[in-house]
């Protein structure tokens, strides 16, 4: 053991000698681990949950110790997921890691060209030649990104964690044997460990994703042009989002859906108006058809479809497609079966109300565990996690976490949706408010889109709420306080709402819930 420890100590040094500073902490942290200093919490994974769950450990005052893969912080969210699709970021362009996420930024660069193109004449604003700058957009996107990642590195400095570059294995339930992405093993020891190892894209039998013709998101943030014909399998948040972002560039785009409906988590009617606000925007949706086949041997791709309940089979032919059917828990070759931690069915981390598995000092948070696959609620998973650790009280209400489809508009739900009130046999009432009437939306010429509440008939307590509308997923944390605190829709009508804003319209409808809107 000497010896190994020696051994890591030199090659410390030989990476101290070396020109990039983050090797060197990565290698002297390592050594320091490897030389048996035990930290309170180890955090394999550096996701929102690992990140969030390891400063909030260190500012707890526990020593801490994250481990990530990547080479870089932030996880799938930030690197490959929520961060870079908002903007538009292509992230393989420049960066190391193939996960770096550009949605983000993708959506906003990619709003600001199709306003540009098909809105701002009606402001006044003209141009004589407009055109897409693939490489700036992902230029953006990268810059977002990097400087995102940089920033938690420096979070984690200010918070003291030790930041371990390489892959974790648990080795036994108090150690994690660490793969080192600059070469080399080390073992790092806790006395409690985190599993946050968030998770991959889901893939579907007889279609292999290459990441350029049969992409995911990740392929779909990194295409080098703009496919002429995209199809992509699966409504949900991903397609959806990527599904805009590649429509507003100029891309013909073809949804397949297995269910009768998109996002078939969103409250019905809600979803209804999305679907053709979608379809305005010229999306084309394929739903309750299934993917049978797929032939990659021309230029493009000739999927074959057949109807989900069985039937004729036709042909669909793409440019590219993306495969965004669902997300699947990172959970195997991490060692789970070696300390014996419990999964379900699908790969789930099984964890009690305090987030401990069924091995004694073992946790997991985040996309690893059964729950909404989200960073926010990964984030409030990883903050509940660490304060159960240190011997406090943690709480995620799960029935408060918002979600968010970022398209244009942008649709934001929190709590019920009007078919579970009505399941579960409760007496509501609800109230709705059209974007039409609301003066600021249609200031902006941005009017498409309604407010939904849903509140229990006897006490007036909202339910939930449901939003499409520019910027929902701004206005929707006026609804996530108010069930948090368990708001009555008078309490929210009462309520003085600064004119004009979009955040008007929730006023309104919380108004038509218990009485009367005064603007319809
Ligand atoms: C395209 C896309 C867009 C998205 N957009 C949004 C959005 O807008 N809003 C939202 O709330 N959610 C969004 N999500 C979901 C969000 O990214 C996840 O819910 C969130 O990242 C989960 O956080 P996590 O920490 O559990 O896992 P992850 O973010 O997946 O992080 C896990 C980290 O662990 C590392 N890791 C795994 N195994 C090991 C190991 N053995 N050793 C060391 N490191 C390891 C991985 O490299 C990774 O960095 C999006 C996802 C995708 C794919
Ligand atoms: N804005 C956000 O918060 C955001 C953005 C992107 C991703 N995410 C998260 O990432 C996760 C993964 O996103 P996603 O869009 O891949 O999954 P999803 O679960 O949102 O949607 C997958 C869709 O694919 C459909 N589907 C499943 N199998 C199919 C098949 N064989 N053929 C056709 N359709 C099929 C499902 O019915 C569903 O509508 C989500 O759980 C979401 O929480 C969140």
């Amino acid at each position: 053991m000497a010896l190994a420890i020696l051994a890591r100590r030199r090659a410390a040094d030989a990476v101290l000698r070396r020109p990039q500073a983050g090797a060197v902490v990565s290698a002297w942290r390592a050594y320091a681990a490897a030389a048996g200093e035990e930290s309170d919490v180890v955090v394999v994974g550096g996701g929102p949950g690992g990140y969030v769950a390891a400063i909030k450990a260190a500012q707890l005052g526990l020593k801490t110790t994250c481990i990530e893969k990547r080479g870089a912080l932030g996880g799938t969210c930030l690197n490959v997921g929520c961060i870079p699709s908002k903007v538009l970021r292509l992230p393989c362009l420049s960066l190391p890691h193939p996960l770096f996420s550009p949605i983000a930024a993708l959506l906003h660069s990619s709003h600001m060209y199709h306003e540009a193109k098909s809105s701002f004449a009606h402001h006044g604003v003209k141009f004589s030649n407009l055109e897409v700058d693939l490489p700036a957009m992902m230029a953006q996107k990268d810059k977002a990104v990097s400087g995102l990642t940089k920033g938690i590195e420096g979070l984690f400095k200010k918070n003291k964690v030790t930041y371990v570059k390489g892959f974790g294995k648990l080795a036994s339930p108090s150690e994690v044997s660490v793969d080192l992405i600059d070469g080399g093993n080390t073992v790092v020891k806790g006395k409690n460990i985190i599993i946050a190892t968030g998770s991959d894209v889901k893939s579907l039998p007889g279609i292999t994703i290459d990441e350029k013709k049969i992409v995911s998101s990740t392929g779909a943030l990194c295409l080098s042009e703009i496919p002429k014909k995209l199809v992509v399998i699966g409504a949900g948040y991903i397609g959806l989002e990527m599904g805009s972002v590649w429509n507003r560039l100029g891309s013909e785009v073809t949804v397949v859906e297995f269910a009768p409906d998109i996002v078939p988590s969103m409250d019905g009617e809600i979803r209804k108006q999305f679907q053709r606000m979608l379809e305005k925007q010229k999306f084309k949706f394929m739903l309750k058809t299934k993917v049978v086949g797929c032939d990659t041997s021309g230029d493009g791709v000739k999927l074959t479809l057949e109807p989900a309940a069985g039937g004729d089979q036709t042909i669909l032919e793409a440019d590219v497609v993306l495969v965004s059917a669902g997300r699947t828990p990172f959970t195997s070759g991490i060692g789970l079966e070696t300390i014996g931690v419990e999964t379900d069915k699908a790969g789930r981390i099984l964890v009690d109300k305090r987030f401990m598995t069924n091995v004694n000092g073992v946790y997991a948070i985040g996309d690893a565990i059964p729950g909404p696959m989200l960073a926010h609620k990964a984030e409030e998973d990883g903050v509940a996690c660490v304060e159960f650790i240190a011997g406090k009280e943690g709480h995620v209400d799960y029935d408060t976490v918002p979600g968010v489809v970022y398209t244009h508009p942008e649709v934001a739900s929190v709590g019920k949706t009007e078919e579970q009130v009505k399941a579960l046999g409760i007496a509501y009432s609800v109230g709705k408010f059209p974007l039409l009437a609301n003066s600021r939306a249609k200031a902006i010429d941005d009017a498409e889109g309604i407010v939904k509440v849903v509140a229990e008939k006897e006490t007036d307590k909202i339910l939930g709420v449901h939003i499409m509308a520019p910027n929902a997923g701004e206005i929707i944390h006026e609804a996530v306080l108010a069930l948090q605190y368990g708001a009555s829709s008078e309490d929210v009508a009462r309520t003085c709402h600064a004119h004009p804003t979009v955040s008007e319209a929730l006023k309104e409808a919380c108004l038509q819930t218990f009485s009367k809107a005064i603007h319809i």
